[in-house]
């Protein structure tokens, strides 16, 4: 059985805790009932042993494992990560929404994707990365009594996305607690307003409308001073073309949207003034988590 589970960029600027889009970098993991439990890793976190001991990934599938199974099986897990860990691309919504599904799918249960979402906002508060992850797709997401509530639209081809990832890491949990325990009255209606205008923008199309609506007075500019670089990567990427240019979930990783003709551009100018950071071009996925059985 495989689990594949899509990369997120949340917040999206103004969108703080609410909007979210899934890349097509993607985390697998390939489970086989063994003799005995085993886990194997390539790609990012294969340098960390720690994983093969301590695993969220682990820990949450057996949470749901024990509960929903009366069997005792081991497994052998192959994990396939193309996620990197607290670059703000979501990887541990990843690892949450693949480890309840593929528990649910190693037991032959039925899960819909609505249900799993709520079952993943245990795990992660805030609902902006889980839900691209499940669905797929630019989303807005509020929790209302214990529920996600969202709306999703399919992302065009057309666009790319242009991700330039640090050579740092920044913890969400850290990286939370930077930022301010109350706002003023202009910069909350001056996010309101912005979030609002994007969410419509990427509703309607208004692709141009993207760069203004994209501004934010929440968190990324106490986030960016962490790695004051990021404040040129933006700059950067808006003087070549693209459409909006903002941190990615925590950061480290900056996001940019651009029309698929200007994005070849924009990642050679990325790459020529940042050559210590990894920068690439991405579709979207607008399918989220998938289980082949
Ligand atoms: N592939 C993975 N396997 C196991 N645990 C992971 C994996 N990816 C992320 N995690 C867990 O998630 C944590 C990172 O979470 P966080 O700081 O929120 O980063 P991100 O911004 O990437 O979501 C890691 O320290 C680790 O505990
Ligand atoms: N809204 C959250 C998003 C965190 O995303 P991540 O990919 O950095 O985990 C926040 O801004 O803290």
């Amino acid at each position: 059985m495989r689990v594949s589970v899509p990369a997120t960029s949340a917040n999206m600027g103004p969108g703080f805790d609410t909007l979210g889009i899934a890349l097509r970098m993607k985390n697998q993991v390939v489970i086989k009932p063994s003799k005995f439990h085993s886990v194997s890793l390539k790609g990012e976190g294969s340098n960390n042993p720690a994983l093969k001991d301590n695993n969220m990934f682990i820990s949450i599938f057996n949470d749901f494992y024990h509960n929903l199974s009366t069997k005792r099986r081991n497994f052998r897990f192959e994990f396939f990560n193309e996620v990197p860990m607290s670059r703000g691309l979501g990887s541990s919504s990843a690892v949450i929404v693949s480890a309840i599904a593929s528990a649910y799918a190693i037991e032959g249960i039925e899960l819909p994707k609505p249900k799993l979402l709520n079952l993943a906002l245990a795990y992660e508060n805030h609902p902006d990365n889980i839900t691209p992850a499940v669905m797929g797709g630019f989303n807005v997401a509020t929790v209302q009594d214990n529920e996600v509530k969202y709306i999703k639209k399919d992302m065009p081809k057309y666009l790319k996305a242009i991700v330039v990832i640090p050579n740092r890491p920044i913890s969400t949990h850290m990286s939370r607690k930077t930022l301010p325990y109350k706002y003023s009255k202009d910069d909350a209606v001056f996010n309101l307003s912005h979030a609002s205008l994007l969410t419509a923008a990427f509703m309607t199309e208004n692709w141009e409308m993207l760069r203004i609506a994209s501004q934010d007075k929440f968190h990324q500019k106490y986030r960016m001073k962490q790695m004051p670089e990021l404040f040129e990567v933006q700059k950067t990427s808006l003087k070549a073309g693209s459409l909006m240019s903002t941190l990615s979930g925590s950061g480290s990783t900056f996001f940019s949207i651009s029309h698929a003709d200007d994005c070849r551009k924009i990642e050679k100018e990325l790459k020529a003034k940042f050559p210590h950071f990894r920068v690439f071009v991405s579709d979207f996925d607008n399918y989220g988590v998938r289980v082949d059985k």
